[in-house]
């Protein structure tokens, strides 16, 4: 092992030959001025106001004209950044060289290594003053087992800093794009599945709605938790008989696998009409890449109007459906009853009448699919809705992000799962999130999703609620018409956040 500088260098006066560069590649003068003055520090704060184009703006500049920007504000907690800095002041400075000997490596095949200079430290004309550690963060349960073990805390600071900063860097990544326009996502690696094996979401809980008024305040507090946490929670005791949901689902099922003749009639690329069957997307003609699925789209409120222009097609669609979606109105009220305690929404009628008056009706079909690893079901979004009730029956697909990685609902046949939309984070000022989240296939069982999305009547004003605004939380935005809101959804791509921008 070679002596690291470390080890050695507080005892010296002079510097070693083998330190000293040729005339030519020293840094001379170091009395440069600092590049402070020119390098851009960005805000990116910014990014949740109304300057958010100037700060993208910023930074795309900055990358034209040096290649290196500042940021702050960025989301890392300064007392995590000071944790990282001691810990790697004790790593270098105080720790015993026998430790440190055991991860020093000219392997360089080696995941962790420590080094003095450069990998090449044998062969080099001159050394650098610098002793080196690294090893790659992700996927992280996979490398952490080869971090230095040392400093005791080494691991566990060290793997919510890596964590942090994945979150920052995808940030600025999507700015970039962003400034670039580019697609949302474009710089993440995972547009792909990849691999299959997704572990389940372990934040997501199963809340049991049936014990009636003694279980309360545990059912507020449990949908709270998961609502803050990640956005999404299953119910089971929900009150939608089993029998509705194994008729609808096997209604769904036949509707799906019908000849093409008898669903041709629906099938249009026409946004304004009422009931569309599409593959893919809605945009899929404009869109170079395709999804795994059919889609049933229709709205279902006032029923009596609506009705009128859905498929004929089973039979029994329209009884079976309207009563369904009948159901899950009741169901959408009670738990907007619910979150309306949970958010401390004094007046507990808030969310009723045309606040949550519109339910649309999403039924994704997604067939066996030859190579789950290279196609999904949907793309990562978030849902623009004030919540989404969604049946998976018994096959799971449904993903969320969480930390950067993605992770399994798991699918409860007898489970509604619910998700938190962009309207109702608006409405909580921000104190709830609404999760980004995808659909992956599979390669033997047909997925069937029965998704409601519940939204308020258009021309409704959606807005913080008063009861959540305070000096130290400030409105997110102004108040707006859920219209509004929804045209710059779509416009914007499917982006929550930049929708919001100009209501700022
Ligand atoms: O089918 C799923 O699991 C996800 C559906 C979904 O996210 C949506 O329709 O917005
Ligand atoms: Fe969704």
């Amino acid at each position: 092992m070679e002596k690291l500088v470390s080890s050695w260098c507080s005892n010296i006066k002079a510097l070693p030959e083998s330190y000293i560069f040729p005339p030519e590649t020293r840094p001379g003068n170091l009395t440069v001025p600092t590049y402070n003055s020119n390098i851009p520090v960005i805000d990116l704060s910014k990014a949740e106001g109304q300057n958010r184009t100037e700060m993208v703006e910023q930074i795309l500049k900055a990358s034209e004209e040096f290649g290196f920007f500042q940021v702050v504000n960025h989301g890392i907690p300064e007392n995590l950044m000071n944790q990282a800095m001691d810990i790697f002041k004790e790593f270098f400075e105080i720790l015993p060289a026998e430790e440190k000997a055991m991860l020093y490596s000219e392997d360089p095949k080696k995941s962790c290594r420590l080094l003095t200079s450069t990998p090449n430290y044998n062969w080099e004309k001159n050394h650098l003053w610098r002793d080196n550690l690294r090893h790659p963060c992700h996927p992280l349960e996979e490398c952490i087992k080869d971090w230095p073990e040392k400093p005791i805390k080494y691991r566990e600071v060290m793997a919510i800093f890596s964590v942090e900063a994945k979150k920052l860097g995808s940030r600025i990544l999507e700015f970039i794009a962003e400034g670039l326009g580019l697609e949302s996502g474009y710089f993440r690696a995972d547009r792909r599945p990849g691999k299959l094996d997704f572990p389940s979401c372990n934040s997501v809980p199963v809340i049991d709605l049936g014990n009636g008024d003694d279980d309360r305040p545990e059912i507020v507090e449990q949908m709270l938790k998961a609502c803050q946490e990640i956005g999404v929670f299953q119910v089971v005791n929900h009150g939608v008989s089993e029998e509705i949901i194994n008729e609808t689902r096997s209604m769904y099922k036949e509707f799906f696998e019908m000849p093409e003749e008898d669903k041709a009639s629906l099938i249009t690329e026409d946004h304004e009409k009422q009931c569309k069957l599409v593959t893919g997307s809605t945009r899929h003609n404009g869109n170079k890449l395709n999804l795994w699925r059919d889609n049933l789209k229709h709205p279902c409120h006032p029923l009596e109007d609506c009705m009128k222009s859905w498929p004929e097609k089973p039979t029994r669609y329209r009884e079976v459906v309207a009563a369904y979606s009948t159901e899950i109105k009741k169901l959408g009220s009670r738990i907007l009853e619910l979150l309306c305690q949970g958010l401390g929404i004094e007046n507990s009628s808030y969310f009723e009448g045309k606040l949550s008056e519109d339910l649309q009706m999403s039924v994704n079909y997604y067939p066996p699919c030859p190579d789950p690893s290279l196609t999904l079901g949907i793309p990562p979004h978030h849902d623009p809705t004030l919540i989404t009730i969604l049946h998976q029956g018994d096959v799971s697909g449904l993903q969320l992000l969480k930390d950067g990685e993605w992770f399994n609902v798991e699918a409860h046949p007898n489970a509604f799962v619910v998700n938190i939309g962009y309207q109702l984070q608006v409405i909580s000022n921000n104190k709830v999130k609404s999760c980004e989240h995808r659909a992956v296939t599979n390669s033997n069982d047909t997925r069937i999703t029965i998704v409601c999305f519940l939204y308020p009547a258009s021309d409704s004003i959606i807005e913080p609620a008063a009861s959540l605004v305070n000096e130290s939380n400030p409105p997110l935005c102004r108040a707006f018409q859920s219209k509004e809101f929804m045209r710059n959804f779509y416009s914007m791509g499917g982006n929550g956040e930049l929708a919001l921008q100009p209501f700022k």
